[in-house]
């Protein structure tokens, strides 16, 4: 039980580390927990703060130390159980309370907040439909697309207007003059229940879909909460799921947070949503300013909304009654935060949802090993979706070894069958989407002749190749134990000269589709055409609207996207993504590729696929030719299993990055000394009262270089940790973290905690 306790009285400054230190008094200690708000003196006044942190050293004389008043019971406020959630965060994850209050907390700016305004349709349908038709004579897109979404939907949220639908407010202005629309503040119109009554729209749900719903809200009308996994084949409706789950917290009038991949939240998505819940929905992204955000968490807290739709951080959303947290495509690895702390939505929607009763469930076509693993040994329960919706079958997948086309003389990167079904499909008026998989390519040798890849031996990832100063040819390096071998000049496997990195991208494909096909109309999705944020809708709302054949486009094309013309989807490179240099690759490229035939047949004509790859037979591709996920599943867990590698194991990667090498690679270095001496006393103290030392053994590797070495004349070092326990890591963490607190030997350097990583390092 802690002595002492940190407030802070205004949780809402942008100075969150402003902390306040008072004595908890002996009859309180036990009470007392994290986040909890309590009375304390300040100046001559006492104030009401919140306790964020609890603990036994002094911040300044002890007998100056005040002590708390009172708890406050009358009420307990949102941010006491976000306060708490942080304090999760910063045990569980590492990072300083202030980084973990900064993450769940909106920071309260100055009012630049925008006032919500939406925009009405003044028309009736009919004569909406025919000022519709002059915009379309006129070739008047963003008026076009203003108008048909305001004949669906004759209400919506101005923000959605001018960030989802790409209509810029001169549109708006320009229809409002012509009497077409009317722009209204939001608070003058609400009438939250009417407006549901006139919305609710939605489909019947088929039998598969409703047993689903069933098996979910038998448990929520019996206050069971619990985590869901459904796992449902692409096209299986798992949206319309979603859905009717929120429909019923509704009406028992509690709140739902959904997440989505920020780079699936698109216009038709949010629509969706829109379509049925009317203005109970509210959407965030991550281009937000900090006052905007602040301000949807404010209409949240006020009750003003129900739903909140975004990406990660729309988990905090201050929600009092919250009854569900809805994850979908849960195996995406935007889930995890690159910043700190590093934290993954998935586990902390858990924990949050835990703290307040409410339930989660998760969705994807193709779940994370993670979670299938957890579903699997009953800690969560697996739904399942098998079939699409309306009967439609599952696209038929073809192979193409891309060894035989550069034997057979075709040096083209689009293989025969490919071109043939394109040329099919340009006959018929059909679409087709192009994807190239350069998921973290960076650095991965090959060769083009036998399609070898040069791999580590202790760790079974792929090499990087590494060009510096001493090795201007390179040399090839694994990320996770240092192994190193010069570049080879021929392929160890065969002998051939042609083993070098990949390097096709997304443009030089444009031409080389132009070239052959001259009569199709081509659109191109990636880093460079997306740049600004109109970039992106504007393709999508494009190619949704027929006006090209052909997307051309990295993993962004591939995310939950539902194009019913689309009845050709050709993988170009499918093997790329299994050279990361990180333990998920087989897992990404599995479910890269599953995602990607997704996109075929969802409309009434069936799809085909055609994966491309120098490796037919990795049991990846193999996998995702049968889209049969069970089989993934246990050759994955197999690898695994062998390699101490998550869900059956766990690990911890620690960063250490300081401007000098030396010293990145002497704080590593002092780090790993102390997990071993922290080891030794375990397996002492262990041993001496007769317990096994095994379940608390730890595996440091390293120091290593990362993949990316250097950033911004920053130079990075990693240890990778492997223990069974996850608990063990935490202890661990929180051991190196007491040991570098005031240790001059760490003050030029930055250490940074990951659990369990998604991506390499
Ligand atoms: N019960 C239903 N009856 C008719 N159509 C439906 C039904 N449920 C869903 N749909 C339609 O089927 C299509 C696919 O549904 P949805 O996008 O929800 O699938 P999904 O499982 O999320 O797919 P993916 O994982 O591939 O993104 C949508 O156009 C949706 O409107
Ligand atoms: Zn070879
Ligand atoms: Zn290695």
């Amino acid at each position: 039980m802690a002595e002492y306790a940190n407030i802070i009285v205004d949780i809402f400054n942008e100075k969150l580390d402003k902390t306040f230190q008072y004595r908890i008094p002996e009859a309180m200690k036990e009470k007392l927990t994290l986040g909890m708000q309590v009375y304390v003196p300040f100046g001559k006044r006492n104030i009401k703060g919140y306790v964020v942190e609890l603990t036994d050293e002094p911040e300044f004389e002890v007998a100056k130390i005040k002590e708390i008043i009172g708890i406050v019971t009358d009420s307990v406020p949102i941010e006491s159980q976000l306060i708490a959630l942080a304090g999760w965060m910063k045990k569980n994850y590492g990072a300083t309370m202030n980084h973990a209050l900064k993450t769940v907390i909106p920071i309260k700016k100055k009012s630049n907040a925008v006032e919500h305004k939406s925009v009405r349709l003044k028309l009736t349908e009919i004569e909406a439909k025919s000022e519709l038709a002059e915009f379309e004579r006129k070739h008047q897109k963003a008026r076009v697309r203003l108008l048909s979404a305001l004949i669906e939907n004759p209400q919506m949220d101005q923000s959605m207007i001018t960030q989802k639908l790409n209509v810029s407010g001169t549109v708006i202005r320009a229809l409002e003059t012509m009497g077409i629309v009317e722009v209204v503040s939001e608070r003058s119109y609400r009438n939250p229940v009417s407006h549901l009554d006139s919305k609710g729209y939605h489909l019947t749900l088929n039998e598969e879909q409703q047993s689903v719903v069933d098996a979910i809200e038998r448990d929520l009308d019996q206050k069971i909460a619990k985590t869901y996994l459904i796992k449902g084949v692409t096209g299986s409706g798992k949206t319309e799921v979603y859905m009717e789950l929120i429909a019923h917290m509704l009406a028992q009038g509690k709140q739902a947070i959904v997440l989505i991949p920020e780079i699936a939240l698109t216009f038709q998505t949010v629509m969706r949503f829109y379509n049925r819940f009317g203005d109970r929905v509210s959407i965030m992204n991550s281009r937000l300013s900090p006052g905007e955000r602040f301000d949807q968490f404010e209409r949240a807290k006020n009750g003003d909304v129900d739903i909140m739709i975004g990406p990660r951080s729309a988990l905090f959303t201050p929600f009092s009654k919250l009854g569900l947290i809805i994850i979908d495509e849960e195996h995406e690895s935007s889930y995890k935060s690159e910043t700190l702390p590093r934290y993954h939505a998935r586990e902390t929607a858990i924990e949050r949802a835990r703290m307040c009763g409410a339930s989660v469930v998760l969705g994807s076509a193709t779940p994370s090993v993670e979670s299938y693993y957890k579903a699997k040994t009953g800690e969560y329960e697996l739904l399942e979706l098998k079939h699409r919706v309306a009967e439609k079958p599952l696209p038929k997948v073809e192979v193409v070894d891309l060894r035989e086309e550069l034997k057979a003389g075709n040096r083209s990167i689009l293989s025969v069958r490919l071109q043939e079904l394109m040329e099919d499909r340009l006959k018929k008026g059909q679409q087709m989407m192009l994807f190239i998989n350069r998921r973290g390519v960076a650095g991965f040798v090959s060769c083009r002749a036998c399609g070898h890849v040069l791999k580590c031996p202790h760790c079974d990832v792929s090499l990087s190749q590494h060009v510096t100063r001493q090795h201007p040819e390179g040399k090839m390096v694994c990320h996770y134990c240092g192994y190193e071998i010069p570049m080879p000049k021929t392929c160890p496997a065969c002998g051939s000269r042609y083993i070098s990195g990949f390097k096709a991208g997304t443009q030089k494909i444009e031409m080389i589709v132009k070239e052959r096909f001259p009569q199709a109309r081509v659109l191109r999705m990636d880093m460079d055409t997306t740049r600004n944020k109109e970039g992106y809708e504007q393709i999508l709302s494009a190619f949704a609207n027929q006006e090209a054949d052909i997307l051309i486009g990295t993993q962004m094309i591939v995310k939950g996207h539902d194009f019913p013309n689309v009845t050709l989807v050709g993988v170009l490179a499918a093997d790329l993504s299994l050279y990361v240099s990180d333990y998920h690759a087989a897992e990404r490229t599995f479910q890269l590729l599953t995602q990607a035939a997704g996109r075929a047949g969802r409309g009434s004509e069936p799809g085909e696929v055609v994966i491309q790859t120098y490796q037919p037979d990795h049991y990846s591709v193999q996998a995702a030719k049968e889209q049969d996920y069970e089989a993934f599943y246990e050759q994955e867990m197999e690898y695994r299993r062998m390699l101490l590698y998550p869900p059956v194991w766990n690990m911890l990667v620690i960063l250490c990055a300081s401007k000098q090498e030396q010293t990145a690679y002497d704080s590593a270095k002092l780090l790993v000394q102390e997990i071993d001496t922290w080891q030794e006393n375990i397996k002492a103290a262990m041993e001496r009262v007769g317990e096994d030392f095994k379940k608390k053994r730890v595996f440091p590797v390293g120091p290593a270089d990362p993949a990316v070495a250097k950033v911004n004349d920053i130079y990075k070092k990693v240890i990778y940790i492997k223990t069974k326990d996850y608990q063990t890591l935490v202890e661990l963490k929180d051991r190196l973290e007491h040991y570098m607190r005031d240790n001059r030997a760490f003050k030029d350097t930055v250490v940074q905690f990951d659990f369990n990583p998604m991506s390499g390092f």
